[in-house]
């Protein structure tokens, strides 16, 4: 009863998860379009992997309190992270420096495995005393949802951990495939409640509407992975500033079984503090091209990399600057497919360069991005 009545005045937290380019954003970004009226009391924490900064050009307009989490995966080390930027926005909530905070949504990266954040909003108590986690909603793509369950085990704990899941691009598949993916979800975690995406938007309410997180629900492997988080988080701590009482503090990187880092196409390999054991494989670079470069030969360079590379290109992002009378324009690509680019409101703090970032599958992103800017520019 007492947790109950604390829950009650707790602030609901919903994290919005879902693998590489699933859709999480532009979901977000939908619900706000329709829904201008949850804008003002919703904060917004977005924690994007690569260094576009897209996502946050993508959703400024969406909400006026937004937090980025750049550094990292909230997941892992960036768990400080987020812990940080919610009791910052307890405090200016306590404060009166925001009038209303009904909700906090938090976007994760594509690659987040959830038990650690769940774990984190649960236990650590400064946290869990102002916050209540009210939803995990996980994007899926129907186009390739059923690949990345296959080949990356965050796409199946993001699938398995969450209570809700929104299957996206359907219209991208035929009706059988999107049949047997959601016979799969079924099968993997028995208690989300599953819908396509038009349905989740069509019931907004519904789809944000804040229930208790019930472990028990999803089955025995989810119950086995928080129970293995939890264990972790008694043996070792990887925060030097958390308050969990009895938690000893040291590194991070080993404590859940991770043990190793992105790479990073500059060059060299660069430790993001992110560490999951099938991960060595996957490996992120950013890079700009000549201001002024066209948009549209960008675009066709994109295509053609997307088609060449396939499964191998987990993710292409770009923001390409405004050119004439044309709006800068955001560039998404998923394996083998690069979606319409989509118009974006001139805003003074895009980049003034078109600036790529790619994150591959066992391939050097630098190398790719090369090959894309050697076609822009040709
Ligand atoms: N056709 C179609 N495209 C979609 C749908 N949902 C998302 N997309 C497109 O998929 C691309 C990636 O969507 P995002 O919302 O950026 O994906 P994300 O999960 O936030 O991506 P990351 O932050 O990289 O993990 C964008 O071009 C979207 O417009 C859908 O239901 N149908």
């Amino acid at each position: 009863m007492a947790d109950r009545i604390m829950a009650e005045r707790r602030i609901p937290v919903l994290v919005i998860t879902g693998f590489l380019g699933a859709g999480k954003t532009s979901l977000i970004a939908d619900i706000f379009r329709r829904r201008p009226d949850l804008a003002p009391a919703t904060a917004l924490v977005v924690n994007e992997f690569g260094e576009t900064g897209i996502d946050h050009a993508l959703l400024r307009a969406a909400s006026e309190r937004q937090v980025a989490i750049d550094a990292g995966c909230i997941c892992c080390t960036m768990r400080s992270d987020l812990t940080d930027a919610l009791m910052r926005l307890h405090l200016d909530h306590a404060r009166g420096v925001v009038d209303r905070l009904d909700r906090v949504i938090i976007e994760t990266t594509g690659l987040a495995d959830p038990a650690p954040i769940i774990h984190t909003l649960a236990a650590h108590p400064l946290v869990a005393a102002r916050f209540a986690l009210s939803g995990i909603i996980a994007c899926i793509d129907a186009e390739h949802g059923a690949g990345q369950i296959d080949r990356h085990e965050e796409a199946l704990r993001q699938v398995v951990l969450a209570d809700r899941i929104v299957i996206t691009k359907t219209d991208l598949t035929d009706i059988a495939a999107t049949t047997a993916l959601v016979a799969r979800i079924a099968a993997l975690n028995a208690g989300a409640r599953i819908m396509d995406r038009r349905a989740a938007l069509d019931a907004i309410d519904r789809l944000i509407s804040p229930l208790p997180y019930a472990p028990d629900a999803h089955g025995d492997t989810a119950r086995a992975w928080l129970a293995a988080e939890a264990a972790a988080n008694r043996m070792a701590c990887a925060d030097g500033r958390c308050a969990v009482p009895g938690h000893r503090h040291h590194h991070h990187d080993h404590e859940h079984g991770h043990d190793q880092g992105y790479r990073h196409g500059h060059g060299h390999d660069h430790d993001h503090g992110h560490h999951h054991a099938a991960d060595a494989r996957i490996a992120t670079a950013m890079r700009t091209l000549p201001a002024g470069t066209p948009q549209d030969r960008i675009v066709r360079a994109a295509e053609h990399l997307a088609a060449a590379m396939g499964s191998g290109l987990l993710r292409l992002k770009g923001l390409l600057p405004a050119e004439g009378e044309r709006p800068p324009l955001a560039l998404h690509g998923v394996q083998h497919r690069l979606y319409p680019p989509m118009p974006l409101n001139a805003d003074a703090s895009l980049p003034d360069k078109p600036t790529l970032v790619a994150i591959t599958l066992d391939a050097d992103p630098a190398a790719a991005l090369n090959r894309l800017a050697r076609e822009a520019l040709s």
